[in-house]
């Protein structure tokens, strides 16, 4: 039975999102590492930052596209360099997520930033997977990892990297693939997608953030994957935006990383709101919430105030997250009784 959203008065609705249950799908990991985190983690490691301060740092958040933020973003990665930073890493994430009422979440992490720089993927692998064990344990936040290919690189060099993952199969679920777009279509992937595939690994891939929507259609039909990150350009193109509702393939849109890096000029001019009326299976994310300002709550509260969407929305935002996730049937069933239950407490 289906929560009756629309009898909650509209004053009651930043709470509402703010306490109901909620899935996150898209967070790089790397880009949840908060400036004081980084100088910790460069002080602990002996590394030489660039800035004088925090504050400093902050300062040089300001971005215009998607390359002017990867520059940076990178950068920061640098301070990375054993186990526990990176357990470190996500456990703080895991601990604003939960303060947000995230239940579940599924963490990208790119291991290339770092065995290039001479980390083994082990000790990547490893501090993120305790860290998404010990969430469950000490927060009731159910979490998987899923490891990106950076699609500014070579095709071979996403294979190495999956041959060098392969050993902590069992320890992520899925693959993706970001970083730079525009020139680096999807279709440039298509033979280390389809050994994920064969593998049996989830597939998903961001298109259609920057890039056009031919991007969406060869993430679909050549990757073959199950959701598409970001996609929000999907709009364009009416005959894709049929296939994404008919097909269910949820999209998960990031409004504050949309406005950061200049995608629309304002969040009032966001499309997420058009997405959702269109019957698309859309979901609330944060990106890279260190970056951009703001973590799933923000970017909620935000949105909703920006575009005028009302609770009716919020239950289909946080209904698709989980129906969105990869979570298994029972632990979908239960999260949903814990959304419907939100929605009737607060009737
Ligand atoms: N928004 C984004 N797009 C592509 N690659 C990313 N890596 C981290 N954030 C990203
Ligand atoms: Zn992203």
């Amino acid at each position: 039975m289906h929560a009756l959203p629309h009898t909650i008065a509209p004053d009651r609705l930043p709470d509402l999102l703010r306490l109901m249950p909620k899935a996150e799908l898209h967070i790089h990991i790397e880009g949840s590492l908060e400036p004081e985190l980084i100088f910790a983690l460069a002080q602990r490691n002996g590394i030489v930052l660039p800035y004088a301060s925090v504050d400093e740092l902050r300062s040089a958040y300001a971005f215009t596209n998607l390359q002017s933020f990867l520059d940076i973003y990178y950068a920061g990665a640098s301070v990375l360099i054993q186990e526990q930073d990176f357990y470190d890493m996500a456990h703080a994430y895991f601990v604003k997520a939960a303060a947000d009422n995230v239940v579940h979440a599924e963490l990208f992490f790119d291991p290339q930033t770092h065995t290039a720089r001479g980390v083994a993927i082990e000790t990547v692998i490893k501090g993120l997977h305790r860290a998404c064990v010990d969430a469950q344990a000490e927060l009731g936040v159910s979490a998987s990892l899923i490891l990106c290919f950076l699609r500014h690189l070579s095709e071979e060099k996403a294979f190495e990297t999956l041959e060098q993952a392969l050993p902590y199969r069992d320890k992520f679920i899925g693959v993706g693939l970001d970083s730079g777009e525009v020139g680096n279509p999807p279709e440039k992937f298509a033979r280390v997608f389809a050994r994920c595939r064969e593998l049996g690994l989830h597939l998903v891939a961001h298109a259609g953030e920057e890039g056009p929507p031919a991007y969406i259609w060869t993430a679909l039909d050549v990757l073959k994957v199950e959701r598409i990150d970001h996609g929000v350009q999907a709009i364009k193109d009416p005959a894709l935006m049929q296939r994404l509702a008919q097909d269910r393939i949820a999209l998960t849109v990031c409004p504050l990383s949309n406005l950061k890096l200049c995608v629309f000029p304002d969040l009032a001019q966001h499309n997420l709101r058009q997405l959702l009326d269109a019957g698309l299976a859309i979901t609330i994310n944060s990106d890279d919430p260190a970056y951009f300002g703001g973590y799933m709550n923000d970017n909620f509260t935000q949105t909703f105030a920006a575009v005028g969407m009302d609770a009716e929305h919020a239950y289909t935002l946080a209904r698709n997250s989980f129906e969105a996730s990869f979570i298994d049937k029972a632990t979908l069933g239960h999260y949903i009784g814990r959304l419907d239950a939100c929605f009737e407490s607060f009737r």
